[in-house]
């Protein structure tokens, strides 16, 4: 069994049922917060990679809660340009509650998705648990768009706006939406790996002085600088329940291909790791979203690369660590024979000699 969760002062956690060592699977198979059809499949391609199998031999004991209804709905028209909008509003409505269930009983929950407008659900499914988490959006993209400033109308360019208390002004009335209530501050908020930021976005950030980490940041500073920031940002005390959104496309398209909105020039999977291994070892990783997995994008090279990519990402999140892993108490197998020792060689024998 491997274990490999450090539990010092700095790295404490603050809730009892996180010192257990379960985990839940949710699967939420939204696709239609943008329009390519596919990432409702990621959940499934997720599992039949192999996920749960590696997440129980780092000795978690892992719970599939299945996957969140996202129901059918009829006559669901564009409302001004947002497209699909009962839809998404009532499966991230059932994947709130899902979320919810999924980290009382078990401590800690990795949905798996699933567009980006999957986190409209599990940010608001962890915020009724913990209203003081700490979100790390790792994104090439900002996904603040309101439904007034989106240019697509794209549901999962939206999913901060609609959860930031802050925007609660900025946003217009949408059918359906009634119950999707914002729920954590902007301040809570830190991204890493954005850029592809549409200019009114950009504003947003601005106006409201928001932890914005870029691609920018990520060069000059580097990795270890940037994610040392952006935890400083969102959890001073060290003391926070953790949200991770990670949408794959925050990724070089080298190692996700398979995903909607690709842009070049993205984090390596070695800065993956890094943000991961760190994260893993505050013990305090609560939430994960897996977002933008798309199996239906490129070819099977692609796609396989994909699932690859991400599950050793989230394997990194969840205590693989790139400097070896040992079993707890393991023990060296003991020789029971004596070593022989080799024979001398011959004077002359130890070499063939190379003939012009
Ligand atoms: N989750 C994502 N991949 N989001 C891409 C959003 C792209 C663009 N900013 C939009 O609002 O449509
Ligand atoms: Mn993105
Ligand atoms: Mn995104």
């Amino acid at each position: 069994m491997y274990r490999e969760r450090e539990k010092n002062d700095r790295f404490m956690t603050t809730e009892d049922n996180m010192s257990l060592d379960t985990l839940g699977i949710v699967g939420v198979p939204v696709s239609k917060g943008q329009r390519r059809d596919g990432t409702e499949k990621g959940p499934q391609v997720l599992r039949d990679g192999g996920l749960i199998e590696k997440l129980t031999r780092f000795g978690w004991n892992v719970t599939d809660y299945g996957d969140v209804n996202y129901d059918y709905v009829d006559d669901d028209l564009p409302y001004d340009h947002v497209r699909n909008p009962r839809h998404i509003a009532s499966g991230s409505l059932n994947t709130a509650d899902q979320v919810e269930r999924c980290l009382r009983a078990e401590g800690r929950c990795i949905a798996l998705g699933g567009d980006h407008s999957m986190a409209i659900g599990t940010v608001m499914g962890h915020a009724r648990v913990h209203p003081d988490m700490a979100v790390l959006w790792i994104d090439a993209h900002a996904d603040i768009n309101t439904p007034l400033t989106s240019e697509s109308g794209n549901i999962h360019g939206m999913p901060l706006s609609f959860l930031a208390h802050e925007l609660d002004n900025y946003i217009s009335y949408l059918p359906g939406w009634e119950e999707v209530k914002p729920c954590i501050s902007v301040d809570q908020v830190a991204w890493i790996g954005l850029r592809d930021v549409d200019p009114l976005e950009r504003a947003i950030v601005e106006k409201f002085n928001m932890n914005s980490f870029s691609m920018q940041e990520v060069d000059q500073l580097g990795i270890r600088r940037v994610l040392d920031m952006a935890l400083e940002a969102v959890d001073p005390t060290g003391t926070k329940p953790i949200h991770v959104s990670f949408d794959v496309d925050s990724m070089d398209p080298l190692y996700t291909p398979s995903t909607g909105t690709p842009v070049s020039g993205g984090l390596s999977l070695r800065e993956l790791c890094y943000i991961a291994e760190i994260v893993a070892q505050t013990g305090r990783l609560a939430v994960i979203d897996i977002a933008e997995v798309n199996p239906t994008l490129g070819d099977k090279n692609d796609v396989d690369l994909t699932v690859k990519t991400t599950i050793d990402v989230i394997s990194h999140f969840y205590g693989q660590r790139r400097q070896g892993n040992a079993p707890e108490g393991a023990e060296i197998p003991l020789s029971i024979t004596k070593r022989v020792p080799l024979k001398p060689r011959p004077v002359g024998t130890s070499r063939k000699v190379l003939q012009n």
